[in-house]
């Protein structure tokens, strides 16, 4: 739950008023905003796109969002307040001329333009608010990923809106930003000193982080084929995982002095080449099996697939860090669809005291392990050696947790969701969970060096049977290692 009261009075404008995203994530969090008193009683939202409707239509396709898309209930006098805020505009953003007249709508230059589009139509949007002078510098921009499938393309996109819009402007969305659990993730290792003190290579061993989903592609085969899980998943979402896990710590909580401190992660991880991609990475992609005892068709076998795609719906990496603090600390990314739970989990494996002073069973002791429930069941647990009681002279030892669970420690009200706290962010201008250029250069950067040499390489991804934890090929990758994938809880 956000507790600050309210955010500066501003226009929102949402390029792609009905398109899956707006109605999923948008709508639904605005209106909890709403619920929770967060939005300024000046605030507007305007809805963009090519439909021919009028006001009263977008409300109903509003309304219709919230319901279908929330667990919660609509109460009268929130949607009576939230509804008096939404409006709709009929505009094709290649329709030059109908930038002037949206102006003319908004009230003031506090604008937020939100673009929930397809990438292709950046330019034209872009474009369209520059000579229809709306791009004030009191106005901002938030883009949603995908940003580009390369540097390359990266650079392309964010070339066209830099004409329009200045970095301080732009707002580039990783939703897992969004996440409290991530966002603690700096509170956990900086306000620690039992963690600020032991978080590098004399006290690591090596750090793991998954992130496994149930669902497949949802009807999203257009996309996720040209994507794949490295660039749909791994560029954004785990790398900024890894930064956060890797990043020293910044001279304060600016925007920037957190951003200069994880761009400085992505710029030292080592690339991956051709002489060592078979024995850093596997790729996988799902068959046909049983996710949560349902029957699930195989990717291939998804609607509006191509019978011959070699994407990959699962991959595991081995990262190196190539700087002082993590020289000699391999980083595990592990993430797939289709996997038997849902689960998004850091864990940090601490090195094994070097003597066994103990009478034990253990010829080494065990390593302490700290694991960060990201999602869903949020929490923190350490796991350390304890004595077992008794009367004896014998330390018998026996590993036990300390198990923080959020919804224990901080009551049961949910958790915001993540776009809640972005747009609530973006509006108060405060651009810390937004990605700068140079992290998602950087990140861009770092994938292409794997798919260059998964191309040069020519392995195709290997099978794995939907509802389990990937090909077996990504255990024996782990295992060669001297280690194993930690089980998600
Ligand atoms: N859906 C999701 O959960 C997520 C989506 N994203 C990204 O968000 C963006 C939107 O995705 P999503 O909502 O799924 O896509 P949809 O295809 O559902 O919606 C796209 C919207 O773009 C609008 N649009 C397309 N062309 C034009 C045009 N020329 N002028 C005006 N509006 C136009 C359409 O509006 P109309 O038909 O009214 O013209 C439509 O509402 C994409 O970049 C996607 O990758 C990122 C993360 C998650
Ligand atoms: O960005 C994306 O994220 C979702 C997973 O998000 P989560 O918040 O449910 O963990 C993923 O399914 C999708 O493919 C990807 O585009």
């Amino acid at each position: 739950m956000i507790t600050e009261k309210s955010t500066p009075a501003c226009n929102i404008v949402i390029f792609g008023a009905k398109g899956d995203l707006t109605r999923r994530k948008l709508l639904p969090s605005l209106y909890s905003l709403e619920k929770a008193g967060l939005l300024h009683a000046d605030t507007r939202i305007i809805g963009v796109g090519r439909a021919k409707w009028n006001n009263a239509d977008y409300l109903s396709v509003a309304k219709d969002a919230l319901e279908s898309f929330t667990d919660f209930d609509i109460d009268k006098a929130t949607w009576e307040g939230f509804s008096r805020r939404l409006a709709f505009f009929n505009l094709d953003v290649n329709d030059t001329s109908r930038f002037k007249v949206l102006g003319e709508m908004l009230n003031g230059d506090k604008n937020i333009y939100y673009f929930a589009l397809p990438p292709s139509t950046f330019y034209a949007t872009c474009k369209g608010l520059g000579e229809a002078k709306l791009n004030y510098p009191t106005s901002r921009v938030v883009m949603e990923k995908p940003l580009g499938s390369s540097l390359s393309s990266f650079k392309n996109i964010d070339g066209i809106v830099s004409q329009y819009f200045t970095e301080k402007q732009v707002y580039r969305i990783d939703h897992y930003l969004g996440k409290e659990t991530v966002l603690n993730l700096l509170a956990l290792r900086f306000a620690n000193s039992l963690f600020v003190n032991n978080w590098d290579n004399r006290a690591i061993e090596h750090v793991q982080i998954t992130v496994s989903e149930e669902i497949g592609i949802e009807g999203r085969w257009g996309y996720f084929d040209r994507a794949g899980q490295l660039k749909d998943m791994i560029q954004s979402h785990l790398l900024q995982i890894l930064t956060l896990v890797a990043m020293s710590p910044p001279e304060n909580l600016s925007a920037d002095a957190i951003r200069d401190e994880k761009v400085k992660v992505l710029k030292a991880l080592r690339p991956i080449t051709k002489n060592d991609i078979r024995d850093k990475t596997v790729r996988g992609q799902y068959t046909a099996g049983f996710v949560q005892d349902k029957k699930v068709p195989g990717y291939i076998e998804e609607t509006g697939a191509n019978h011959g795609s070699h994407t990959e719906t699962f991959a595991a990496i081995r990262v190196d860090i190539d700087n002082w603090r993590w020289a000699g600390v391999p980083f595990y990314l592990r993430t797939g669809k289709r996997m038997p739970i849902k689960c998004s989990e850091i864990v940090v494996y601490f090195r094994k005291p070097q003597i066994n002073i103990f009478d034990s069973s253990f010829k080494q002791l065990p390593q302490n392990k700290l694991i960060i429930r990201l999602q869903p069941d949020e929490g923190i647990e350490i796991e350390i050696l304890n004595k077992t009681p008794g009367l004896d002279h014998k330390h018998h030892l026996w590993t036990t947790s300390l198990d923080l669970s959020y919804s224990e420690a901080f009551g049961k009200t949910p958790l915001a969701d993540a776009y809640e706290r972005i747009l609530f962010e973006a509006m108060c201008g405060v651009q810390t969970l937004f990605l700068r250029r140079d992290e998602i250069e950087a990140a861009w950067s770092w994938v292409d060096s794997i798919v260059d040499a998964w191309e040069n390489d020519g392995e195709r991804p290997k099978p794995y049977r939907a509802g389990t934890w990937g090909p077996v090929a990504s255990d024996a990758m782990i295992t060669r290692e001297g280690y194993s994938w930690s089980e998600c809880s």
